[in-house]
Parts: structure tokens; C-alpha cells; sequence
């Protein structure tokens, strides 16, 4: 059961990650339980877990990182804000978009609230950190409490191809007493993760910044590969 008492609001070394981050995973969204929309409100893009066999220390538990997206399947449009799905026929099988990278909340795990069976790769993708968070609470607009926010939602792209890069670990998994102590929780995870991704040491794997390591250009040149 998830301990009383306050949260983190940042987690992960200020400088960046550090290793086993960045982890590398990869594949086609798949279907899951079909919970995450119809009964917490937080979509979550379902990956295979398969990729997890090259990361053998890695514990179950809730990470934030970066995502992106097949752009020959799915575009978002960062300055508009807008997201629009391709269809998947041959001659759009050529893109010359480049995929946009995304701030995303994740979790590794078999879902002690549902008791799940199989581990599973659970991707709730946020809007740019440039973006009003959806998930924050302000103190001066009493119509944001816990309860009343509105998770993000892109239109459904089951069968994309996603790339993943884990940049940190936020907690472990749970148990709830309660729908919505769970969605509480994931709701903090969203702010957790914007606030320790928007740090100098994190910002080289979300923005086209030149001025960082190779390493890290490696690392976006990897995630925008498809
Ligand atoms: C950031 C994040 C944190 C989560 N934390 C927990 C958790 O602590 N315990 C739990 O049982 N499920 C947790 N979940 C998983 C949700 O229960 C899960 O997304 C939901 O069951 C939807 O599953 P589905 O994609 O199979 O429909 C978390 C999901 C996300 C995105
Ligand atoms: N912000 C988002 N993050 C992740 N997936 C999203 C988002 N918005 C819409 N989706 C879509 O919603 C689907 C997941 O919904 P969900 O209710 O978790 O169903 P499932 O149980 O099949 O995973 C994703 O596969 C994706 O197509
Ligand atoms: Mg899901």
C-alpha cells in the first residue's frame, strides 16, 4: 500500500541521468486492459515489454523520460499544439518530418492495483514542458483540485512505432485504497517528472540543443531513428 506522507516534487541527479539511464526501449503500441482511459482517464501508450530482457536490473516502478513517435504513422505539432495520425498506406510510408520528442510518465510493472498477471510497459505521453501543464494545481483557481484535472489526450495511435528513452526513476508501484488515490498519484508522477526534466541537465534530450554532449545527440538521434 502507498505510504502517507508528502511526495518529491524532483527525482534523479540535477546534473542528468546517470547510468543505467538513458534505457533504450522500443516497439509497437499494443492494446492493453483498456483501463487507462475508460477508468482512471489517463491513456497509456502499451508497449511491448520484450525490450525489457537488456535491462535485467531494472525494478519494476514509475520512470520519466522522452518519447517519439513513427512521424510516417503520427505527427504532433509543437508550436500549434496539435497532433494528427497518418494513415497507413504505402505512399505514406515516406516521411520527411521529423519526429517530435515528447515528455512522458511511465510505468514498469504488474499494476499492484489491478494485480496483474504479466508485466507490462505503460506510457502516458505529455504535452511539451513550453505547454501549460495540464496536471499542475494553482493555488489561485480553486477549479484545480485533485479529482478535477484533465489528463492529456492525443488521438488514439495503436500500432505506431514508439521510441523511449527512460531518463530516471520516480517510485515504485503501489496498491491503492481507491481509484482515485491511485489517479492522485499518477498525477503527481506527470508534475514530478515535468519538474526534473525541465533541468539544465535533461534539457539536451528534449530540445535540439547543440550545445551538449554527444552523447546526448546520440541518444535524440537514436530516438528520432524509425
Ligand atoms: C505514471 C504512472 C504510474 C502508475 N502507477 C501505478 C501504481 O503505482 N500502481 C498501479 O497499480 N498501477 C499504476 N499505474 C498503472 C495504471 O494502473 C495503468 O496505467 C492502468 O491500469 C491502465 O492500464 P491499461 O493500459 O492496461 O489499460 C501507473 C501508470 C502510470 C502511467
Ligand atoms: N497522452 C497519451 N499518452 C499515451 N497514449 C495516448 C495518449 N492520448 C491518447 N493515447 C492513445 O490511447 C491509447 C491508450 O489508452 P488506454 O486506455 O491506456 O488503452 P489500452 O488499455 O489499450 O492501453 C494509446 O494506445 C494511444 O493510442
Ligand atoms: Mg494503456
Amino acid at each position: 500500500m502507498r505510504p502517507a506522507g508528502p511526495r518529491d516534487p524532483v527525482t534523479g541527479p540535477e546534473s542528468g541521468p546517470e547510468p543505467p539511464y538513458p534505457v533504450r526501449l522500443s516497439g509497437p503500441v499494443i492494446k492493453g486492459f483498456g483501463r487507462g482511459s475508460k477508468e482512471l482517464g489517463i491513456p497509456t501508450a502499451n508497449i511491448p515489454p520484450d525490450g525489457l530482457s537488456q535491462y535485467p536490473d531494472l525494478q519494476t516502478g514509475v520512470y520519466y523520460g522522452v518519447v517519439a513517435l513513427d512521424p510516417t504513422r503520427f505527427i504532433y505539432d509543437k508550436e500549434k499544439s496539435t497532433a494528427q495520425t497518418v494513415s497507413n498506406t504505402a505512399e505514406n510510408n515516406v516521411s520527411t518530418k521529423t519526429p517530435t520528442i515528447l515528455p512522458a510518465v511511465l510505468s514498469i510493472g504488474y499494476n499492484p492495483f489491478y494485480k496483474n498477471t504479466i508485466r507490462s510497459v505503460e506510457i502516458h505521453i505529455m504535452p511539451p514542458l513550453s505547454s501549460p501543464s495540464p496536471t499542475a494545481l494553482h493555488a489561485s483557481d480553486p477549479a484545480t483540485k485533485p479529482g478535477s484535472v484533465v489528463f492529456h489526450k492525443l488521438p488514439d495511435f495503436y500500432s505506431t512505432n514508439l521510441n523511449l528513452l527512460i531518463l530516471g526513476y520516480i517510485r515504485p508501484e503501489y496498491d491503492y485504497i481507491s481509484v482515485d488515490a491511485l489517479v492522485e498519484d499518477i498525477r503527481v508522477d506527470c508534475e514530478v517528472a515535468r519538474t526534473s526534466l525541465a533541468r539544465k541537465g535533461y534539457a539536451g534530450y528534449l530540445e535540439d540543443d547543440e550545445d551538449v554532449p554527444d552523447s546526448v545527440k546520440e541518444q535524440r538521434n537514436w530516438l528520432r531513428t524509425f
